[in-house]
């Protein structure tokens, strides 16, 4: 597979927190998305695949060149859109028509009836100060201008804050458009699972400055289901924790017990071998994945 972004043993100390080591590729012609808790270290990521900040060590290359020198970083820059979680405040005194003139000449790409569209499709007012638009109508306009050079790449961090629920499904709209067209990725931090579901087709699961796990999100929400079992005789709960993928078990009430497992084909065939009836059994949706892979392996 094709990489986008590579990040090879990366680590990065800070006062109070350690990223990484990190091992990643994002498949190039998809969309990730990086998921996990506050102050996980999505942003900071991010910050690092663009040498925002420096890694202590390791190495990262984007469309597989390292930014070992000036030129090299403008151009492999200049193939990708990178939001922010926040927008910047010193650009507050301008407005957003004087930003896009201003940003159009880092992009040899720019496309001005791309960004015309977007703003039109986004409802954003251009000739508003930055400073004085909402906090949606920034974020839109942010969104406008990360477009409009049609990059390769896009590097979203939490795209959709802020946004109103048309604007938000708008925005779904217009990054399925972006993916049409060949070679085009996207990276994106998200807390809503809403948007994993519609758009990613793999998931980076992020915790406590580390990568826990790297999904192909059809595949997870396949593999784990939760099995329903009645507690008797020798069917206790010490043996069902040994069924293949355990992950979590509850205790429903009445004697049952709910199991779950992220390898589903195997629990089914091993409550077979050990005789022991399941009265039901169903998928996960992804937010139920997601809250117990943070409560499992977030807690170390
Ligand atoms: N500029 C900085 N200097 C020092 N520490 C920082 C800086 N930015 C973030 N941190 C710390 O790094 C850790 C990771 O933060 P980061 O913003 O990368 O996480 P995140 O997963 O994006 O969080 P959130 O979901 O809240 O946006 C946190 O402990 C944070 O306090």
């Amino acid at each position: 597979m094709d990489t986008a972004v590579y990040l090879n043993r990366v680590k990065m100390e800070r006062e109070h927190f350690l990223l990484g080591p990190l091992q990643l590729e994002i498949p190039r012609g998809y969309i990730s998305a990086i998921v996990g808790p506050n102050g996980s270290g999505k942003s900071s990521t991010f910050q690092l695949m663009l040498r925002i900040y420096n890694p202590d060590s390791g190495q990262i290359e984007l469309f597989g060149e390292q930014l070992t020198n000036e030129e090299i970083e403008v151009a492999l820059k200049q193939r990708i859109g990178y939001l922010p979680e926040e927008a910047n405040d010193m650009e507050s005194w301008m407005t957003g028509s004087e930003k896009a003139d201003f940003i159009k000449f880092w992009y040899p790409t720019w496309n001005v009836n791309r960004y015309s569209d977007l703003i039109r499709i986004f409802e954003v007012d251009p000739k508003l100060k930055l400073g004085k638009m909402s906090k949606g109508m920034r974020r839109k306009f942010d969104l406008a201008v990360v477009l409009a050079h049609n990059p390769e790449l896009l590097l979203l961090d939490e795209p959709s804050s802020g946004l109103d629920p048309i604007s938000w499904k708008r925005m779904i709209e217009i990054l399925q458009k972006y993916m049409e067209e060949e070679n085009r990725t996207i990276l994106m931090a998200t807390h809503i699972i809403d948007e994993v579901k519609r758009l990613a087709d793999y998931i980076i699961f992020m915790a406590g400055g580390r990568i826990l796990g790297f999904y192909e999100k059809d595949e997870l929400m396949g593999n784990w289901h939760a099995f329903f079992v009645r507690e008797q005789g020798d069917v206790g709960k010490h043996r069902l924790r040994e069924v293949p993928g355990f992950e979590r078990l509850e205790d429903m009430g009445g004697g049952f017990i709910r199991i779950i497992s992220s390898n589903a084909g195997l629990a089914e065939k091993w409550f077979q071998e050990e005789g022991i009836s399941v009265s039901g059994q169903n998928s996960l949706e992804l937010d139920d994945i997601l809250e117990v892979l943070i409560e499992t392996k977030a807690s170390f």
